[in-house]
């Protein structure tokens, strides 16, 4: 069936080494097109190659702004391949009628993992061990080594990574204390505390689990490393605008923190090539990694699954559900039915105006699915029509003011 897009035409641009499983998922459903690169672009070769692209995928690295959005005319749906979702403009993205998607537990476990490893190699001294072994050195000695039994480790930012953090350190007989801005389930044994500096004053190990927003930048400074124990640790797999770093060199090189974990970082290389630039690196007392947090083979393999089914249903029967920016609308299929759908502007009106071209054009309305938010509305409609009045209808909903998309899917 003739479709304003058919599968075939639709163009999937896939950055930053997105998994196997991803490409085969877009395949396995009739997408042919599919363009894969290892790195993310810079801008100008970004803002050229998603001129053309229906469907992007990205990860962390890839910075889907204002301006770079405004070059994507023919962009139908963005799927982050990660958690975190603050390198696209979401708002931006709504505006223009562009739904974001995301994993949002698929590497949970993968960080939670190596958390524990850290904190557990922290407390050990292990990174400035290992380091003196790789000269040809040699400090035999219990000296600031420390089982994690009956040790503090302080969450800040009690979700979906911070909890899985919080079993796995209570199973090794960790004493569990978090900090979030919203009222938290306590798993297990955990606490809440009262705030951030109580439990910055009272963690002998502090790790970092809070999205990216404007409050967690640069949430932990000078001043609030200076509340931590003489001789804590932090961790920090978030991001790396949550911790100013060179704050964070000074209080490692002066001695109050005895050692760190960073994965992630203000700014990060685009791609394996290219050169990785920190104040932390020469400093035995500090595991430096890659943001490599969710990169195990199993978390990246359900990732592209998950990310690229909820694109691909998205792009066959507009089900928005779970998008991050976006009115959710999830639909039952009438395959008897020619399914349209339109994006617009959320100003009075708009749905009688829709809802005017089918009685003018004697179209029967077999269902009709409404989501709007302040800004944007989302309407998907199921008309008894042939291919020809679908295509039609189309033109004449893409013609309506404060249209932002409009689509006949099937
Ligand atoms: N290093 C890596 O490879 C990875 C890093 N991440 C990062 O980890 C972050 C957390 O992931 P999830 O646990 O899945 O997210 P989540 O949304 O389940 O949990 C975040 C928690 O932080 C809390 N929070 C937000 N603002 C806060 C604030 N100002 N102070 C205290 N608490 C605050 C929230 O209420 C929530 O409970 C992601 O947003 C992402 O940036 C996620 C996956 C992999
Ligand atoms: O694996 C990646 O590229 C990013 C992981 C991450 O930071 C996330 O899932 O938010």
């Amino acid at each position: 069936m003739q479709t304003s897009y058919p599968r075939r035409d639709i163009k999937v641009l896939l950055l930053e080494g997105v998994s196997a499983s991803a490409v085969e998922n877009f395949h396995h459903a009739g997408y042919s097109q599919v363009e894969l690169h290892a790195k993310s672009l810079p801008e100008a070769e970004l803002k050229a190659r998603i001129a053309d692209a229906h469907i992007v995928g990205i990860r962390s690295r890839t910075q889907l702004n204002e301006d770079v959005l405004a070059q994507a005319k023919r962009l139908i749906a963005v799927g982050c391949f990660c958690i975190g979702t603050n390198q696209v403009d979401l708002n931006a993205a709504r505006k223009l009628g562009v739904p974001v998607f995301n994993a949002p537990y698929s590497n949970t476990r993968s960080v939670a993992e190596l958390v524990i490893a850290e904190a557990i190699m922290l407390l050990r001294g292990i990174p400035q061990k290992n380091a003196l072994c790789h000269r040809g050195g040699w400090t035999k000695s219990a000296s600031g080594s420390y089982e994690t039994r009956d040790k503090v480790l302080g969450i800040v930012g009690y979700g979906h990574i911070g909890t899985q953090v919080g079993v796995l350190a209570e199973s090794l007989g960790m004493r569990v204390i978090f900090h979030d801005i919203e009222t938290k389930l306590s798993l297990g044994n955990a606490r809440a505390v009262s705030s951030l500096n109580e439990l910055l004053e009272r963690a002998d190990v502090v790790t970092l689990h809070v999205p990216e927003t404007p409050a967690t930048q640069m949430m932990i400074k000078r001043e609030q490393l200076a509340r931590m124990r003489t001789g804590a640790m932090l961790i920090n797999a978030s991001r790396g605008s949550v911790v100013d770093i060179g704050a964070l060199a000074a209080a490692l090189r002066d001695g109050h923190l005895a050692g760190a974990a960073v994965d992630v970082f203000p700014v990060e290389p685009k791609g394996n090539d290219d050169a990785f630039v920190s104040p932390l690196i020469g400093m035995d007392n500090v595991i430096l990694t890659p943001h490599i947090g969710g990169s195990t083979l199993e978390a990246q393999d359900n990732i592209g699954i998950e990310v690229a089914s909820k694109l691909i249903r998205y792009s066959d029967n507009g089900s928005t559900l779970s998008a991050v920016n976006f009115p959710e609308v999830t639909l039952p299929e009438h395959p008897n039915s020619r399914r349209l759908l339109h994006i617009h502007r959320n100003v009075p009106g708009t749905l009688s105006r829709i809802n005017d071209l089918f009685s003018a054009g004697n179209i029967n309305v077999d269902a009709q699915f409404l989501q709007t938010d302040s800004e944007v509305g989302y309407v998907v409609i199921d008309v008894s029509a042939d291919t020809q009045q679908a295509n039609g209808l189309k033109e004449q909903l893409a013609a309506i003011p404060g249209t932002l998309r409009s689509r006949v899917l099937y």
